[in-house]
């Protein structure tokens, strides 16, 4: 800017100076052409040219007029007195003097050689009735420096205030800079902190996440991370159920839900389209069902993997930014993953611990169970029951009805075993036909009550394969309890065992206790008869 005021200045100062020239000179015309006037009416003699210079010089007071002779012999000044006129220095040796006898007009600029002052100097040679001579016109540049000065004043004047002007506004807006620098590092600092608080959570989420082992925990743990995660926005998870035919919301954050609690699956546009569905974008305002109360835009996305969905995040606000949008869709796919690997570490225990024919827990399964029994048993002096059961004659059923038909008859007594139980009992398959039950808490009686019960309902269960009857199908059951006939697991079943292989005996369908054989203790060259039979 002060740059700019000194070029401006400069440009200024030659504009001035080239104006000031021009009009001086077109002046200094003008007085040449009415001295030569003068001096053609009058017919002026040299004598007279005095005369002439200081009349016009009378008029044109800030000019210098001066008429010489060729020789430069000065004639007549309007600065010089008339009688001092004589002794005055000759001007042929000045620039415009010269100049104006060798092309008729002559031109000069510096100092005048009386005073030294600066001056604009015009000559101009002529030839008169009476006389040759060079009229010469002088002025002074006095009032172009003047000018100058005050303009150069002028402008220092302003380039001061400018400056001033400037630095006052450098400094403000400096201020405003600095401030404004502060307050977006401030905020990105603030955006930082809170970007890496929540990676850091949704670091805590996965492991917590991949460490859960029921649904329980997972509900326990997105219910306390979830929400620090997507801050002050509301929002909930649902699971699709077992049966798959409703969603249940399992957690909750910031303030009541205003969505259904639950809800079918084709409530939701999400489940239906098989990806997250927004209530309100610019394109449509499809509310979901379940979101009907809510007057808020809503958000529903899948929690899927491996190709199945399991349950849905949801949230909602009156605007739902594109960052906590971002946020809950890596959420979602963390809560997917590990529903999914939830599901799978289920199947694979299930596998591991169940048959696969019957459903029923396996032998190795039952053997984990029952030591927790025994210990529970053996702190709290309480006891249980179990129930060794085997089915008659499955060798020859399967030789007449085949091998398909057996695993029926397996399958189907599993199933009616399972119903006919209490909920705190098991039932196990201990390999082929054989089948165990362990009944929590339960004397001998009520071991021998369950056992009766389910021979029965087997012996009178109508059985039919394939359209074809398959007659009667009984089974042989022994029971023990502890602590009364064995103080270890091996003990038990063993009694229990001993028990059913009386059972087969005495005839099969029928239900001993180790108890009744206590009294009547079996002959073991019996059973290995028995054994032998088949
Ligand atoms: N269909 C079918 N048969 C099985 C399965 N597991 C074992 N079996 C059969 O069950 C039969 C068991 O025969 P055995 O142990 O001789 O006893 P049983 O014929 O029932 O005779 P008792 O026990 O003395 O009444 C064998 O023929 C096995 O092949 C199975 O999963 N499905």
């Amino acid at each position: 800017m002060a740059t700019l005021l000194v070029l401006s200045a400069f440009v200024l100062e030659v504009v001035l100076n080239r104006w000031y020239i021009k009009e001086a000179l077109d002046e200094q015309k003008r007085i040449i052409n009415i001295t030569l006037t003068s001096i053609n009416r009058i017919g002026a003699s040299a004598d007279e040219m005095a005369l002439i210079a200081q009349q016009i010089g009378l008029v044109r007071v800030e000019h210098r007029i001066t008429i010489t002779n060729l020789s430069g012999d000065i004639l007549g000044d309007s600065h010089i007195d008339e009688g001092k006129v004589e002794s005055s220095p000759n001007l042929g040796s000045r620039p415009e003097m010269s100049m104006a006898l060798r092309e008729d007009f002559g031109y000069f600029e510096g100092p005048d050689e009386l005073s030294g002052t600066e001056m604009l100097f015009l000559a101009k040679r002529f030839q008169a009735e009476n006389s040759t001579g060079i009229v010469r016109v002088a002025t002074s540049k006095t009032a172009l420096l003047n000018a100058i000065d005050q303009l150069r004043l002028l402008l220092t004047g302003i380039s001061i205030v400018v400056l001033v002007f400037l630095i006052a506004l450098l400094a403000t807006f400096k201020r405003h800079l600095s401030s404004a620098v502060r307050e977006e590092k401030r905020l990105l600092e603030s955006r930082v902190r809170s970007r890496t608080q929540q990676i850091a959570l949704l670091q805590r989420l996965v492991s917590l996440l991949a460490a859960c082992n029921t649904i329980d925990e997972i509900q326990a743990v997105i219910a306390d991370i979830v929400p620090r995660i997507l801050g002050n926005t509301p929002g909930a998870i649902s699971l699709i159920n077992a049966s798959r035919n409703l969603v249940e919301i399992k957690a909750t954050w910031q303030g009541a839900w205003q969505g259904e609690m639950v809800y079918p699956l084709e409530d939701c546009w999400a489940l239906r389209k098989g990806k997250f569905h927004l209530s309100h974008d610019e394109l449509s305002s499809m509310v979901c069902p379940h979101m009907a109360n809510s007057t808020q835009n809503c958000v529903c996305i899948p929690l899927a993997a491996y190709g199945e969905t399991l349950g849905l995040l949801h949230i909602t606000a009156e605007q739902i930014s594109e960052g906590t949008n971002n946020i809950a869709f890596t959420v979602a796919e963390h809560l997917g993953l590990a529903l999914a690997n939830l599901n799978m570490q289920r199947k694979l225990r299930e596998q591991a611990t169940r048959d696969p024919l019957t459903g029923l827990y396996n032998r190795r399964y039952m053997e984990e169970f029952m030591a927790k029994e025994l210990k529970l048993g053996q702190r709290h002096e309480i006891g249980f029951g179990v129930l060794m059961i085997d089915v008659d004659h499955f060798k020859r059923f399967n030789d007449t009805f085949g091998h398909d038909a057996g695993d029926y008859v397996l399958a189907t007594i599993a199933d009616l075993v399972m119903r006919n139980i209490r909920g705190e009992d098991l039932a196990f398959r201990m390999g082929g036909e054989e089948l165990a039950i362990l009944l929590p808490l339960a004397d001998i009686a009520q071991t021998m009550q369950c056992g009766q019960k389910l021979r029965e309902l087997v012996k009178t269960y109508h059985w039919v394969f394939k359209g074809l009857s398959l007659g009667k199908v009984t089974m042989s059951i022994g029971a023990a309890v502890f602590p009364d006939h064995g103080q270890t697991g091996e003990q038990i079943i063993k009694a229990a065992d001993v028990a059913l292989y009386q059972a087969k005996a005495s005839g099969r369908d029928t239900c001993l206790s180790a108890e009744m054989l206590a009294e009547n203790p079996p002959q073991v060259k019996v059973i290995r008869e028995f054994k032998n039979v088949d």
